[in-house]
């Protein structure tokens, strides 16, 4: 078990919150002026990776103090528990092992007196049996052609994951098979992706951990069907459908071969699962030495959190920064940032890493906290939110923390491209550090000519408070095992959070009572009766349904 200390009654978090008191009157830019060593202070390297987390609103006794948070809250202990092993997802009763799936090491990881490499190992190889024959067309489909779709079939974890490493991947892809990912239960997403798919040659991959989610097993279920419309051969289902599942009982009772079952563990969170046989279509897609090459990034990180003092340590780093703005500023929010279109879906993705992780209210002891936990995750491609939401981030009354994450080397070297988007990386963290003054502003109106009129009643919109935090994120490259690493990063970043927050990080029970209200509702909607056993708003609303859907 973990030892449970109360976040906000340490001696730590007291002293964070005088020098709170102080330091919030000084302005980063102000920091950077009585401290030119700054960035080589808050900055560090990880292989081909620069964390520059000099542009926040600290100084050396800030992170000292929360360096000590962490030590007071046992960070390193449980940091240990979690490589040994130990059930700390103490509501499931389960160890948290995403980290056995890429130890690359191979050292043995012992779960209930079991060293689980070798389960972990043979997955792999059936992984990449598997990936090779569908990419070299050896894998045939019902009437001997080879595949040239896959669609994998899942939802939360058994989607966003390969989503995001396949969208984030792409130069690494193989030409002429493609991916597809079905995840909503709305009809709208299998129709459309069905469109223009040949039954003889695509692959179904129904990712489902539990193998009982209601969207999975519907879009699994229709996509059966619809192969079946031209198949016929209820037979050929062997051919064109694999699961990926901790339960062979119900892959098995689907009709899908357990030959072509992949499994995983109940140690593999969902959202933590995309480095287990979840992770199938990426291996499909760009090859099992990319996927391998992905795993072993995210070992090095996983190396790095382990065994690096905390205050060097990256993880705990960009976690303890987290805290310092959602405890002591009252940020709500943390936007992440990627100047790189390939990575348009990893926000997406640590929506729910991070949300479904400590999106907590009940700590370990089972009380209430009284305290901020996790904050609401979100971000889109630089530089479209520019032109989008940066007007909040620069003036607007929010505290929005944010990382910018950027590749020195494009995918694409088209022209001026790149150097266009890197400029705008650059100039934006810069901006929303050292703001406009207003001196500023009036000079460039009299420089422009301005009348005072005009001075006088623009200026005021046009001063930019500035002060506003960041972390910079360059890496030289997005290949696979950079982006492995990146992963990786944030994964314990949440896993740092979590522990000084006093919550549990790897369940989700919060996910429940909306299925469990579902799946009462659903049969009440299969006539045209009135319905009147719930409140008048839900009664109206699905009698008001159908009617109109008459
Ligand atoms: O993989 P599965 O068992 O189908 O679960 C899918 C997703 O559903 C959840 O909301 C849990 O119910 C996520 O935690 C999970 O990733």
């Amino acid at each position: 078990m973990l030892t449970s200390v109360k976040f906000d009654q340490t001696k730590a978090f007291k002293k964070l919150k005088s020098h709170h008191k102080t330091i919030s009157k000084t302005t980063i830019k102000d920091l950077f002026s009585e401290d030119q060593k700054r960035f080589s202070k808050f900055s560090l390297k990880f292989q081909d990776i620069l964390l520059d987390y000099s542009k926040n609103n600290i100084n050396g006794r800030t992170m000292v103090y929360l360096n000590e948070l962490a030590e007071e809250c046992k960070l390193g202990e449980a940091i240990e528990k979690m490589f040994a092993g130990e059930g700390i997802n103490a509501t499931e009763g389960r160890a948290v092992l995403h980290t056995a799936l890429r130890n690359r090491s191979n050292t043995p990881v012992i779960v209930d007196g079991k060293d689980v490499m070798p389960d972990v190992n043979r997955v792999l190889a059936q992984m990449k049996a598997f990936s090779e024959s569908v990419r070299s067309g050896e894998w045939k489909g019902y009437t001997g052609k080879k595949i040239t779709d896959i669609v994998n079939i899942g939802i939360g974890g058994s989607d966003l994951g390969p989503v995001m490493v396949t969208e984030s991947l792409k130069p690494y892809a193989k030409k002429g098979l493609n991916v597809h990912f079905v995840s909503n239960v709305d009809g709208t997403h299998i129709a459309e992706t069905l469109k223009g798919l040949d039954p003889e040659t695509s692959l179904f991959m129904i990712a489902s951990k539990t193998f009982t989610t209601q969207e999975t097993m519907a879009n699994a279920h229709s996509a059966r069907n619809w192969f079946l419309e031209t198949a016929v051969d209820a037979e050929f289902v062997k051919k064109h459908f694999v699961a990926i599942s901790t339960n062979a009982k119900g892959v098995a009772e689907f009709g899908i071969d357990t030959q072509n079952m992949f499994e995983f563990w109940d140690w593999v969170g969902g959202r933590y699962s995309l480095w287990s046989a979840i992770g199938l279509s990426i291996a499909c897609y760009i090859g099992f030495a990319n996927f391998e090459a992905l795993l072993e990034g995210a070992h090095q990180m996983d190396l790095h959190f382990k065994n690096t003092p905390l205050k060097r340590n990256a993880p705990v780093i960009l976690g303890l920064l987290g805290i310092w703005y959602n405890n002591f500023f009252n940020a709500q929010s943390h936007a992440i940032l990627p100047y790189d279109q390939y990575m348009h879906r990893f926000a997406a993705y640590f929506q729910q890493g991070d949300m479904e992780s400590n999106g907590k209210s009940t700590d370990r002891n089972g009380d209430e906290v009284n305290y901020q936990t996790g904050p609401v995750i979100w971000g889109e491609p630089g530089t479209n939110g520019q032109h989008a939401f940066y007007q909040l981030i620069h003036q607007g009354t929010k505290l929005i923390p944010a990382d910018f994450i950027a590749p020195a080397v494009s995918q694409n070297p088209i022209g001026e491209h790149h150097k266009m988007l890197m400029s705008n990386f650059f100039a934006q963290t810069e901006a929303l550090m050292n703001g406009k003054t207003k001196e500023e502003v009036i000079a460039e109106f009299v420089k422009a000519g301005k009348s005072q009129g005009d001075i006088d009643f623009l200026t005021p919109f046009k001063v930019f408070k500035g002060n506003r935090p960041t972390n910079s994120i360059l890496v030289k490259k997005l290949n696979p095992k950079v982006l492995g690493s990146l992963v990786a990063m944030y994964e314990h970043k949440i896993f740092v959070q979590g522990i000084i927050w006093n919550i549990f990080s790897f369940d989700q029970w919060g996910v429940e009572l909306g299925k469990q209200l579902a799946n009462k509702i659903y049969p009440e909607l299969q006539d045209d009766s009135e319905v009147t056993s719930h409140d008048v708003s839900t009664n109206n609303l699905i009698n008001t349904y159908k009617k109109w859907r008459k």
